[in-house]
C-alpha cells in the first residue's frame, strides 16, 4: 500500500492545491456517507457491510454531533471488530474550518496510527444535512487529501418514511428527511416487511419524485433475505440498474416455468430485498469516473412533480450547443449562491444538487458539472464529444424550482448564440 501523506497538524491548517491534480484517486481512500432519519437503518446496514464477505479493509466512523452547542465529538473507528476511538475538539457550533480540518486530520491520523484503509463509511445522526460532511470531503478532495467522497447513501424507513417526508418544518427550513433524499446517489428504502406493496409503492414515487436521479433499492435489515430462486433473480443484470418496484415484480416473472412448485406469489416487498456491496460502495458519484456514463444516466432523468405539498423536486433539460464558460459560472452562481432565480410564486429557487454534463465551446470533451448545496465543480471528463451535435443536460434537485424558469434563464443567459461546437 502507499505511504499515507499526512497533512501538518494545525489548528486551523491552511490547506494548499497540490500541483499536477491527479486525475485518478489512484492513492486516495473512498469515503461514503451513509444518512438518514433517526432508526431509519443505517447502523444496520454498516453492520451488514462490515460483516459481508469482501477484501476491503472498511473504517467506519460514527458522526455523532452532540445536542446543540456540544464541543466535543466521538470518531469512534471500528474495523474488523474491533473499535477505535478518537475525540475531536469543537469549536461551538462552527462547521467551518474547524470540523472540517479536524474530521479529516483525525481520519488521516487513525490511517497513520492503524494503517492505511481501503474504505471509510461514514454515519451521520439521523438528523444531520449530509450536504455539510459531503462538502468537508467533497472540497479537501481536490485539495490533495487521501480521501475522496464517493457517493452519499440515504437510508429510508419503508414504515415511518412518508411521515418523515411530511412533516412540516418552520417557514423557510427544509424538512431534514426530504434534503437527505435530495442529496442521496443511492436511496436504501428499508424496512420492507413492515409495510404492504402499495405502501410501498408510495414511498417508492415520493422519493422518486424529489429526487429523479437517485438509484433506489428495497431491503429488509438493510440486506436480502430471499429464497434460492430470489437469488437467481438476482442475478438478472438489470437489477443494477436503476431499480424500480416494478422492475423487481418483473423479475418474479422472467424466473419462467420451471420454478416449481411455484411458492406462493411473494408480495413486492419480498421481491430480492437485499445490497450488493457493488451497489453500495465504488459509486463515484462525485467524480470522472462517473462522468463517462453520466450522460446516459441523465438522460433517463425526468423532470417530477411535487408529490408532497411545498416539495423538493427534480428539474431536468437538454439544450443543444455550446456554452461560455464564463457565462455559465454567473448563471450557477446566481442559482446557487445569489439565489436570484424566482418561481412564479416569487419564491427563490433553492438549489440542493446538481449535476450535468455540458459542452462548453472550444473544449473537446464533456464537462462534469456538480453542485451540493453552494458548492459546486466543472470538471473536464475524459469523454469526447462526438459526431453528433453536442447536448447539455442538467439536472437541478431542490426547493420552489420552475423547469420554465430555469430553462429559460439558462438559454439566455449561458448559450453562446452562434457559436460552432
Ligand atoms: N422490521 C425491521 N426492522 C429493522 C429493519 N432494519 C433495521 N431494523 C431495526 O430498526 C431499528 C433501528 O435500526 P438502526 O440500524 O439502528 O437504525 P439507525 O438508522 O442506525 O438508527 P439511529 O442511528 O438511531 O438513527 C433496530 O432495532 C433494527 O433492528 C428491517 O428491515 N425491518
Ligand atoms: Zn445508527
Amino acid at each position: 500500500m502507499d505511504e499515507v501523506l499526512m497533512d501538518e497538524e494545525d489548528d486551523c491548517p491552511e490547506l494548499v492545491p497540490i500541483a499536477g491534480k491527479p486525475l485518478s484517486h489512484g492513492t486516495q481512500i473512498p469515503v461514503t456517507i451513509i444518512t438518514g432519519y433517526l432508526g431509519a437503518g443505517k447502523t444496520t446496514l454498516l453492520n451488514y457491510i462490515l460483516t459481508e464477505q469482501h477484501n476491503k479493509r472498511i473504517a467506519v466512523i460514527l458522526n455523532e454531533f452532540g445536542e446543540g452547542s456540544a464541543l466535543e465529538k466521538s470518531l469512534a473507528v471500528s474495523q474488523a471488530g474491533e473499535l477505535y476511538e478518537e475525540w475531536l475538539e469543537l469549536r461551538n457550533g462552527c462547521l467551518c474550518c474547524s470540523v472540517k480540518d479536524n474530521g479529516l486530520i483525525a481520519i488521516e491520523n487513525l490511517m497513520q496510527k492503524k494503517g492505511k484503509f481501503d474504505y471509510i463509511l461514514l454515519e451521520t445522526t439521523g438528523l444531520a444535512d449530509p450536504g455539510a460532511v459531503a462538502s468537508m470531503f467533497w472540497v479537501d478532495s481536490e485539495l490533495g487529501s487521501d480521501i475522496y467522497l464517493d457517493g452519499i447513501v440515504t437510508v429510508i424507513d419503508a414504515k415511518f418514511g412518508m411521515q418523515h417526508l411530511m412533516e412540516e418544518k418552520p417557514e423557510g427550513l427544509v424538512n431534514e428527511a426530504a434534503r437527505q433524499v435530495a442529496l442521496a446517489d443511492l436511496a436504501i428504502i428499508n424496512k420492507t416487511d413492515l409495510v404492504s406493496s402499495e405502501e410501498l409503492i408510495h414511498i417508492t414515487d415520493a422519493v422518486r419524485s424529489i429526487n429523479g436521479l437517485v438509484k433506489i433499492l428495497e431491503t429488509q435489515k438493510s440486506r436480502w433475505v430471499g429464497s434460492l430462486a430470489l437469488a437467481e433473480c438476482m442475478s438478472e443484470g438489470d437489477l443494477n440498474a436503476w431499480s424500480h418496484p416494478l422492475m423487481l415484480d418483473a423479475c418474479s416473472f422472467q424466473r419462467g416455468p420451471n420454478t416449481t412448485p411455484s411458492p406462493p406469489p411473494p408480495m413486492l416487498s419480498q421481491l430480492c430485498p437485499r445490497v450488493d456491496l457493488s451497489e453500495v460502495l465504488d459509486l463515484h458519484s462525485f467524480d470522472q469516473k462517473d462522468g463517462v456514463n453520466l450522460a446516459e444516466k441523465l438522460q433517463l432523468v425526468k423532470t417530477t412533480r411535487p408529490h408532497l405539498d411545498k416539495s423538493i423536486l427534480t428539474v431536468t433539460f437538454e439544450v443543444a450547443g455550446s456554452l461560455s464558460e464564463d457565462l455559465l459560472n454567473v448563471f450557477i452562481q446566481d442559482l446557487l449562491w445569489e439565489k436570484a432565480f424566482k418561481n412564479k410564486a416569487g419564491l427563490p429557487m433553492d438549489v440542493i444538487r446538481l449535476k450535468g454534463i455540458v459542452s462548453i465551446a472550444g473544449q473537446p470533451r464533456q464537462v462534469m458539472l456538480q453542485g451540493v448545496h453552494e458548492l459546486y465543480e466543472l470538471d473536464e471528463t475524459p469523454q469526447l464529444w462526438g459526431e453528433e451535435p453536442r447536448v447539455n443536460r442538467l439536472v437541478f434537485i431542490g426547493r420552489n424550482l420552475d423547469p420554465e424558469v430555469l430553462l429559460e434563464q439558462f438559454i439566455t443567459t449561458v448559450l453562446k448564440v452562434g457559436e460552432s461546437t
